[in-house]
């Protein structure tokens, strides 16, 4: 405890903070309380964090036993430092062994205080800053403000008591959506969901204070929410079986969700202090569970993608993007009218250019009816004079960047580049969206290829949320961080990778798909393959995801590279470049199933355009006749075959690219898959799952089957993995050191 002259004034204790305290993490909350005497009101100022770590929480128990103790407090109004109240836990410390006093008695004893508590919320509070809040008598915030009870998507529950104060404030319903969902609220969704007693667009803090005086010596019967009961509701079951089942299909196979919904449910049917119980019960078991932690590192994951860097020297804090304001897509079919819509929605004026009239014509009306979607779903206005529509690329000619979105095909790209290079300024920047084309090849077609990268986006292009911004040999700092910046400003998790043949995320998953065919060859249905994945926590199997995309797409591909020919007959048909090919793909193509699109891929659908996959009888009879046809003894195949075949396949071929440097580092890799690919969160990406399966049994397995299919080389382990595993197996966050150093003994 420090002891300040009584009569220091605020601002003085702001210097004596700086003076005592060197390091923001070393400073505990309780040296700001004192300064308001002779006022009767006890300020305690929340520091200078923006998390609780053991000596906030300290500080907040010290701090209030004083004001408590102290005749002369009448009130209190706890505030947080620079504009922040509090966001919640330090999610650092979860990992360590926990010190300082715990939330809950230290949220009940402020509850229990028998004078005035107000929270005066400015920023964010969230998680446990929010619970925080909800133990004050009072809450008052800034219209700015955000909040939310966000645990959920760290892998917990908000086990401060906040899955039982929040029901038993804004109802069930309300505190079932915010905390399974963990969204954060606006000050005005808080006010009227009855979070909040008052929201300010002035000083929250002199705002609370005036308030927290006019309050003094008012009966507190009625402010402790843990005395409230919560607001009958007529069929209780059916409205949390309801809320199971949401949850469950949000996320499947995710345990914090259910956990939420069970914890919230104890405050709809048990008292209080039992509620606790059942709260902090179920947080035991998610504290320790495999997805918070993994679930935790993505959180750290994802923010880690923002600090990019590429071999040849470029940096997320030393490169400079250019502004863009003036931006043009090329090609508007499918991805060129999402890539069109996403870069309006960012506030940019685009040129959308189509040479084909029809096509065209068919955008003009596409376009401005997914804007309007987009608005209605995101509650914001849309300029509508912001894209022009053009027949002819010459429209480009003023353009600070240039989306390329054209038909996949190498030599229509290189005249494209060719042309935009001579149409365009000299310092527009040249992107292209190939999925998997050589990025170096197209830049080498234009007079600056320093000004060329790819932005390779994700159908559909508006909605979802990863961007890979692949850098060429020759890519400028400048060119890099220009596309990365422009991803985010789309709302883009922006992913900085090198240039390859399907880049990162798809260079993994043609091993997927690979070995999924295979599994079909060897006795597997595409339903028992699907079932696997789905289990495991993707949105869909690989083979309804291939049913949605096309398969034809695919087809296109393997026919340019010459590996499409099903003429091919005995062993040869199975062969490819030396490797074991599966043709089963280019096969159904030839049937003229292509798949959602054709009403039939590897299902049947009701009609052409169908959502709803049926299992194909046809299909089946088809897979017995090709494994006849080529002596294939179907045999049992399990789930955790399809899972480690497909999966550590995928993985491997991750970390050959973490060897080759086409990505920095693995959070890199898992932020591709989680955003781009449908890898479940609650399993932090395939780079994380494989630390957590351990790095050694990846490579025992991989070993295995590659004994048993010596013909498929990407079976064999990578040569980074099988060091990472002579290096003891170091942790994720250790891997980038041997990454870096080759001879690496850690
Ligand atoms: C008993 C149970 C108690 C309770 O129920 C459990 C909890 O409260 S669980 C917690 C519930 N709370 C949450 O889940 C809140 C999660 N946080 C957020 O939503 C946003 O960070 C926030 C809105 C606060 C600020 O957004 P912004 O302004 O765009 O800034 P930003 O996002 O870029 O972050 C800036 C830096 O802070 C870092 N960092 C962030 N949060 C934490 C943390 N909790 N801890 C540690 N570090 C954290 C972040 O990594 C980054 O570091 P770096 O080294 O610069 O990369």
């Amino acid at each position: 405890m420090y002891n300040l002259p009584t009569n220091t004034k605020k601002w003085q204790f702001d210097i004596f903070l700086k003076k005592i305290f060197k390091k923001k993490t070393d400073a505990p909350f309780a040296q700001l309380l004192i300064n308001v005497h002779p006022l009767p009101l006890f300020h305690v100022k929340s520091p200078i964090f923006l998390f609780y770590s053991a000596s906030v929480r300290q500080g907040i128990v010290d701090s209030v036993k004083r004001a408590l103790g102290d005749q002369k407090v009448k009130s209190v109004v706890i505030c947080g430092q620079n504009g922040v109240f509090c966001g919640g836990a330090d999610i650092r410390e979860f990992g360590r062994q926990m010190s300082g006093p715990p939330l809950v008695p230290m949220i009940h004893d402020i509850e229990a205080a028998n004078k005035p508590v107000v929270a005066a919320i400015e920023g964010s509070a969230l998680g446990g800053g929010l619970e925080l809040a909800l133990g004050c008598h009072y809450r008052i915030s800034h219209s700015k403000a955000k909040l939310g009870l966000p645990e959920v998507t760290l892998g917990l529950l908000p086990a401060a008591g906040g899955t039982q104060r929040l029901p038993r404030l804004i109802g069930v319903p309300a505190a079932l959506n915010l905390i399974t969902t963990g969204r954060h609220v606006t000050a005005a969704e808080a006010l009227q969901l009855g979070i909040l007693d008052h929201v300010t667009e002035h000083n929250t803090v002199d705002v609370a204070v005036k308030f927290a005086l006019s309050v003094t010596g008012e009966s507190l019967d009625g402010r402790r929410i843990s005395s409230f009961s919560c607001a009958p509701l007529s069929d209780l079951d059916s409205l949390f079986e309801e809320a199971m089942l949401k949850v469950r299909g949000a996320a499947r196979g995710a345990i914090a969700p259910v956990a939420c919904v069970q914890a919230v449910r104890a405050a709809a049917t048990l008292p209080y202090a039992q509620g606790m119980e059942r709260e902090k019960e179920l947080m035991a078991t998610l504290f320790h569970s495999g997805q918070a932690r993994a679930l935790q590192y993505f959180f750290f994951a994802q923010r880690a993608v923002g600090r990019w860097s590429t071999p040849s020297g470029a940096r997320w804090d030393t490169s400079q993007p250019r502004p863009v304001r003036k931006a043009a897509v090329i090609g508007l079919g499918t991805m060129g009218r999402g890539i069109t819509v996403a870069l309006a929605q960012a506030g940019l004026s685009v040129v959308a250019v189509e040479t084909h009239a029809k096509q065209l014509m068919e955008a003009k009306k596409a376009v401005p009816s997914m804007l309007k979607r987009g608005a209605v779903r995101g509650g914001t206005t849309i300029e509508p004079d912001s894209i022009t529509y053009s027949e002819t690329v010459q429209a480009v000619a003023d353009v600070d960047l240039v989306i390329e979105a054209v038909f996949e095909d190498m030599a229509l790209k290189e005249k494209v580049f060719q042309q935009l290079s001579i149409v365009c300024k000299p310092d527009t920047l040249l992107c292209t969206n190939t999925s998997s084309l050589d990025v170096d090849h197209l830049a080498s077609q234009t007079r600056h290829p320093e000004l060329v990268v790819g932005m390779h986006f994700f159908a559909p292009a508006h909605v979802m949320k990863l961007l890979e911004v692949v850098y060429g040999r020759r890519s400028s700092p400048a060119a890099v961080a220009t596309a990365m910046q422009l991803g985010k400003k789309m709302g883009k998790v922006s992913v900085a990778v090198g240039n390859c043949r399907g880049f990162a995320g798809n260079r993994m998953l043609k091993r997927y798909l690979e070995q999924a065919f295979f599994l079909l060859e060897e006795g597997a249905t595409p339903e028992l393959v699907d079932r696997a994945l789905e289990e495991f926590g993707f949105p869909m199997g690989v083979f309804r995801m291939s049913d949605l995309s096309g398969l034809d797409v695919g087809w296109r591909v393997r026919k340019a590279d010459g590996l499409a020919d099903t003429s091919l007959t005995g062993t040869s048909a199975r062969v490819r470049q030396g490797c074991r090919y599966s043709p089963l793909g280019d096969l159904l193509c030839e049937h003229g199933r292509f798949g959602q699109k054709t009403g039939r891929g590897w299902y049947q659908y009701d009609k052409p355009g169908g959502r709803v996959a049926k299992s194909d009888p046809w299909l089946h009879n088809f897979l017995d006749e090709y494994r006849a046809r080529h002596g294939l003894v179907p045999r049992c195949i399990d789930q955790q075959e399809v899972l480690e075949r497909c999966l550590f396949v995928l993985i491997n071929e991750g970390f050959q690219i973490l060897e080759e440097g086409i990505a920095a580092g693995p959070e890199d890799i898992d932020a591709i898959y989680v955003f781009g690919y449908g890898w479940p969160r609650h399993r932090g990406g395939p780079m994380f799952y494989a630390d957590m399966v351990g790095l050694e049994r990846v490579v025992e397995r991989l070993e295995r089957y590659h004994q048993a299919h010596p013909n498929v080389p990407y079976l064999q382990p990578s040569g980074l993995l099988r060091r990472l595993v002579a290096n003891g197996s170091p942790p994720i966050h250790k891997w980038r050191n041997v990454i870096k150093n080759r001879n690496s003994q850690l």
